[in-house]
């Protein structure tokens, strides 16, 4: 189905038959026109009256058309957007007088039906709705069902047996028919993940040019200074909730990949609404280009940004505040803003300049720590004691590991009363010049200098863990292969259980793997990383290993924000979803090792963090969806997007 943006898109302003009858004319003549208008329930109660409206208009413009009036099945309008009907989500439930847009509507060829993926449905279309739409003919006559679709996909995604071929044929199923390809990762979330997520989503950004097709989301580059909001307004979609943005200055631990980070967004988004059920319609990705420094983009005659070189200073924050303000203008003050890989040197500016002003959240700083206190949570029933009885060393001082680092001293604060500066000395941070040290505060990035603790200068990891004996060892440098066995060893020799987290990505840039932590702690590690591992077997035992991955928060985060209307992002937000993500680990998965639960629940468990994150907004003052809902897991799960095809009648 061709939609029609802009002004040729009517929606529940018009009334009545002579106004969608001058909105229809502006429509182009060129194609026989089909209308769908798809109506929401309101309050229960189908709005009959619309369809008949725009039946009659439309037979007074074209003569005889099709009219199809599709209704939501469902008394809570929020969840008949998981039905799929444009433009109806939350934002709506809010209070009887802001329950707006009720249904929209779309105008189409059978054609151009089959080659929209929002509504396409493939060889699914019954039939009936063969005949309504236009569609006798353009397909061969069999009729399957979704679940055989899925079935076959996943067949043919097997036959390949390279991942990046896997990760085209996912792209090509979610431009060519939407619910499918949500089906499909939905129902096969633990197979499929490492193909449109980390680690595969990393190579395909190295390889962006050369594969791409379709453009996916909105690029701004430097050449569209002073015209942001018109391209925010190029985008099909209104009403928009989510955005994730890079500038591809640091994609995972690849470094900069230029234009080329947009596989990041794209891959992030689509699991906000497979595992988050935020819709996809409310999903915007955006790349931000200013250029790369990297020479092999640049030399490259695929790649697809622009060339040259980064700009920074002035020219970068200019860019990126009209970015904000263009993005705040047309989305309003809750749409939640999500930066994705940005670089050290911006990541941290962009968050503090941004968080007094607009619904942000960073992934790399706030994500991670927020997913790996979760993990170190739930460690502590392998290992015992609590948070502050733990000595932490991070290799990596950058978004990750500081992030993490300040959660962690955060939340020990807030079990002990202990002030946040004396929380802060438990945990070490190493960067690429040895241990942060108080020597070393003169020349150290500002967000280093909270972690400069008394100690002698040590030049790197081996010493490091030699000297201040961790309970716990956390990679987040994005260099792969540097806990060494030495390092690993070392750690054993005096813990029992030593915790060790390779959180870098994608799994090339691993710290190590789980064949080495488990073999080289002879089985004792409790070990979890950033990219998937497969089960890996040492001494007649299997060894599963947990993925510490920002992949359990971002999307129930996202949704609880979202639930509750919230409009700033608050640190104990963070620790509400941790403790959410924690309370999810069973003594099953405490039995296999797993800090963890599989990713095969992973809806669940969104619903689950959405709830704390939105009470957790009611409590401070930061939610302004009221009154709030009774039983909010409840009310997050009804909020979900479902991939299920619609009837079209
Ligand atoms: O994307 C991922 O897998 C996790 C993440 O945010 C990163 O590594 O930057
Ligand atoms: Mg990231």
């Amino acid at each position: 189905m061709m939609s029609l943006n802009g002004s040729s898109f009517l929606n529940n302003s018009f009334s009545g038959v002579s106004r969608t009858q001058s909105q229809l004319l502006k429509l182009p003549a060129t194609y026989r026109p089909m209308v769908v208008a798809m109506v929401n329930s309101n309050n229960g109660r189908p709005e009959r009256n619309v369809g008949v409206s725009v039946d009659s208009a439309v037979k007074e413009v074209n003569g005889p058309v099709a009219v199809e009036v599709v209704e939501s099945d469902s008394k809570q309008p929020t969840a008949a957007v998981g039905g799929g009907v444009e433009d109806v989500y939350g934002e709506d439930r809010a209070t009887e007088d802001h329950f707006i847009t009720p249904w929209s509507v779309s105008v189409a060829s059978g054609y151009s039906l089959l080659r929209d993926p929002h509504h396409n449905k493939g060889l699914a279309f019954t039939v009936k709705e063969r005949d309504a739409h236009y569609l006798r003919g353009l397909l061969p006559p069999v009729v399957v069902n979704q679940d055989l679709q899925v079935k076959k996909m996943m067949h043919n995604m097997r036959q390949y047996q390279v991942p990046l071929q896997r990760y085209q044929a996912m792209m090509d199923l979610q431009e060519r028919n939407e619910r499918l390809f949500y089906k499909l990762l939905i129902e096969n979330v633990e197979e499929l993940l490492p193909i449109v997520y980390t680690p595969t989503v990393g190579e395909a950004c190295q390889k962006y040019g050369s594969i791409f097709k379709t453009p996916q989301g909105l690029f701004i580059s430097l050449n569209d200074k002073g015209k942001i909001l018109e391209i925010l307004k190029n985008w099909p979609q209104k009403k928009i909730q989510v955005i994730v943005v890079t500038d591809g200055e640091r994609i995972l631990g690849l470094g900069d990949l230029g234009c080329q980070g947009m596989g990041i967004p794209v891959g992030k988004l689509s699991l906000y609404t497979a595992l988050g059920g935020i819709r996809p319609s409310a999903c915007l990705p955006i790349t931000i280009d200013v250029g790369t420094n990297n020479e092999k983009m640049l030399n490259d005659e695929f790649y697809i940004g622009l060339r040259r070189r980064r700009a920074s200073g002035q020219e970068y924050a200019e860019l990126m505040n009209e970015f904000m303000s263009a993005v705040k203008q047309n989305y309003g003050e809750k749409v939640l803003v999500q930066f994705e890989d940005f670089a050290n040197h911006n990541a941290f500016d962009l968050l503090a300049k941004y968080s007094t002003t607009h619904l942000v959240f960073n992934d790399d700083i706030q994500g991670t720590a927020s997913v790996v206190l979760a993990g170190l949570i739930s460690a502590l029933k392998l290992v015992g004691g609590s948070l502050a009885d733990h000595r932490f060393l991070f290799l990596g001082a950058g978004e990750a590991g500081t992030g993490i680092a300040e959660l962690i001293a955060l939340e020990i604060s807030k079990q002990t009363n202990a002030p946040l500066e004396e929380t802060r000395k438990k945990v070490w941070l190493v960067d690429s010049k040895g241990l942060i040290v108080r020597s070393r505060l003169e020349s150290l990035q500002h967000f280093k200098k909270p972690w400069a603790h008394d100690h002698e200068p040590v030049n790197e990891l081996l010493e490091a863990v030699k000297a201040i004996r961790p309970t716990v060892l956390i990679g987040s440098s994005g260099a792969g292969q540097t806990f060494t066995k030495e390092v690993v060893e070392a750690m054993a020799s005096f813990n029992e259980k030593p915790i060790i987290l390779a959180l870098s990505n994608p799994t090339s840039q691993s710290e190590c793997t789980a064949e080495q932590a488990y073999t080289w702690s002879e089985g004792r590690a409790i070990f979890a990383s950033g990219s998937p591992f497969a089960p890996v077997e040492y001494n007649g035992k299997v060894y599963v290993s947990g993925q510490s991955n920002n992949a359990y928060i971002f999307p129930g985060f996202g949704l609880g924000l979202i639930i509750s209307g919230a409009i700033r992002v608050h640190d104990d937000m963070l620790l509400a979803a941790s403790e959410a993500l924690a309370e999810q680990v069973t003594q099953e998965h405490f039995d296999n090792g797993l800090i963890y639960p599989p990713f095969t629940n992973i809806r669940k468990i969104s619903a689950h963090i959405a709830a704390k994150v939105a009470a957790k907004a009611y409590e401070l003052g930061l939610a302004s969806r009221l009154p709030q809902p009774e039983n909010l897991v409840a009310y997050a799960e009804s909020c979900m997007y479902s991939p299920s095809y619609r009837n079209y009648r």
